[in-house]
């Protein structure tokens, strides 16, 4: 794993499973022979663990990391850390959580929890769809030309295809290679059930030497040259919204020249419950597609729109039945991608350009706003309310 999510992934393994992994279980009481039993069962689950084949998952290695600190310590004996320390702040949470639950109590739930993910993790569920399973992490992006259609899709199903940092930066790189390939028309479709679930909320855990007001300023820089991608792509770009869309996924959608989604698809904005702002040239394109109280609903309050309301307020141009939406979009892109190449392209330059200068202006404003509601109190508490699963949208 090459980058950020190489970074993300050391971040939150250093976390969660160091502590188990590595530590030695050092300074436990043991007392008569049935607790030396559990000592042993113990020392065994803590090997164990190091021979999983899969990843259990963020709230598994908390939970883990939080009865592997009970069994050895005790009851959570630190103080709280920061609010800024997203990491730290989670695992004081989920260790403090157990409250006084005893040594012998923590090593038992911890032993039986390590049993199960070993069983599991010997014989998959036969219900996993095959291709999840094919998907390596490192592949979220796909891109691939042919019939006239250069396609980019994002490829993180099992994260409803949340944007990592790194996929931002595959984005551009991707639109921009399509802005001088041979296809006429170029796409953005997920892989799975969702278009995609936004930012991933783990981008803002990992934070740089300059601390969180470097991270806020390296993801704007980082927003404002992703939006002006699309802002200046200069071939038809098309929307194939094959699910659910939230965030930044829905506010990009602005800045397609068409959007087509299948009837599962939603459409949701929830910037003032993450404690953020609109982006994308959201709060420019969303009043002027769909007048400005309908895009404030969306824009302030998170109303989540089905497909059938989005096409009724011209974000989404047509919804395609669940069952046929991929077999009908795509042979309607290949017909449209055999049409003048040249003609298309002019057609489009004259739409743009008219609205460019504006577009860039919203969009590096957004950016600056986004940068300071980053470092604010109201969006802290809401990503590390996500990362601690006390909140979904
Ligand atoms: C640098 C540029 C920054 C631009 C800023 C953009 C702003 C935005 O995009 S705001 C929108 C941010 N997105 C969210 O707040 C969505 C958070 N996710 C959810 O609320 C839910 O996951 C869901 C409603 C999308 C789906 O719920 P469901 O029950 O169907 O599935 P889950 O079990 O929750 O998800 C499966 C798996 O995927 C992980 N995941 C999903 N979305 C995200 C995300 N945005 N960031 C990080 N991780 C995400 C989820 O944690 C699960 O992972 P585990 O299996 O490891 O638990």
């Amino acid at each position: 794993m090459a980058g950020f999510a190489g970074r993300l992934a050391r971040c939150w393994y250093s976390g969660f499973l160091r502590s188990p992994l590595q530590v030695p279980a050092l300074g436990l009481h043991v007392g008569g022979p049935a607790m030396q039993t559990s000592q042993k069962d113990f020392n065994n689950a803590v090997s164990q663990l190091k021979l999983l084949k899969e990843d259990p998952g963020n709230e598994v290695k908390l939970k883990l990391y939080a009865l592997y600190k009970q069994a050895t310590e005790g009851p959570c004996n630190v103080p709280k850390p920061g609010m800024l320390d997203f990491i730290n702040k989670t695992k004081w949470d989920a260790w403090n959580a157990l409250g006084s639950l005893s040594k012998e109590a923590a090593r038992q739930n911890y032993v039986d929890l390590v049993s199960k993910l070993s069983a599991s993790s010997e014989s998959p569920s036969p219900e996993a769809p095959a291709a999840d399973k094919k998907q390596p992490e490192s592949d979220s992006l796909v891109v691939t030309s042919g019939d006239g259609i250069t396609t980019i899709r994002l490829n993180r199903p099992t994260k409803k295809n949340a944007l990592t940092t790194q996929m931002y930066h595959d984005i551009i790189a991707a639109l921009q290679a399509a802005s001088k390939d041979e296809s006429p028309i170029t796409v953005l479709t997920g892989s799975g059930d969702y278009f995609c679930s936004g930012n991933d909320l783990t981008n803002f855990t990992s934070l740089p030497a300059g601390g969180p007001e470097e991270m806020a300023r390296s993801s704007a820089v980082l927003l404002r040259d992703f939006v002006n991608c699309f802002i200046d792509f200069p071939k038809p770009l098309v929307a194939v919204v094959n699910g659910p869309a939230v965030g930044i996924s829905v506010t990009i959608l602005g800045l397609f020249d068409v959007v087509y989604a299948t009837d599962r698809a939603t459409f949701h904005t929830p910037f003032s419950h993450l404690g953020q702002s609109p982006e994308g040239c959201s709060s420019y394109t969303f009043p002027k597609i769909m007048g400005s109280s309908k895009a404030a609903e969306m824009l302030l309050f998170g109303k989540k729109l089905t497909a059938q309301e989005a096409c009724a307020q011209g974000l989404v141009t047509e919804v395609f039945p669940d069952s046929t939406f991929q077999k009908e979009v795509w042979a309607r892109l290949k017909a449209y991608s055999k049409l003048p190449p040249n003609a298309m392209r002019i057609s489009k330059q004259i739409i743009r350009d008219r609205e460019k200068e504006k577009l860039h202006a919203v969009n590096a404003e957004e950016s600056n706003v986004l940068r300071e509601r980053w470092l604010s109190d109201e969006c802290m508490n809401a990503i590390a309310s996500f990362l601690s699963r006390k909140s979904k949208l």
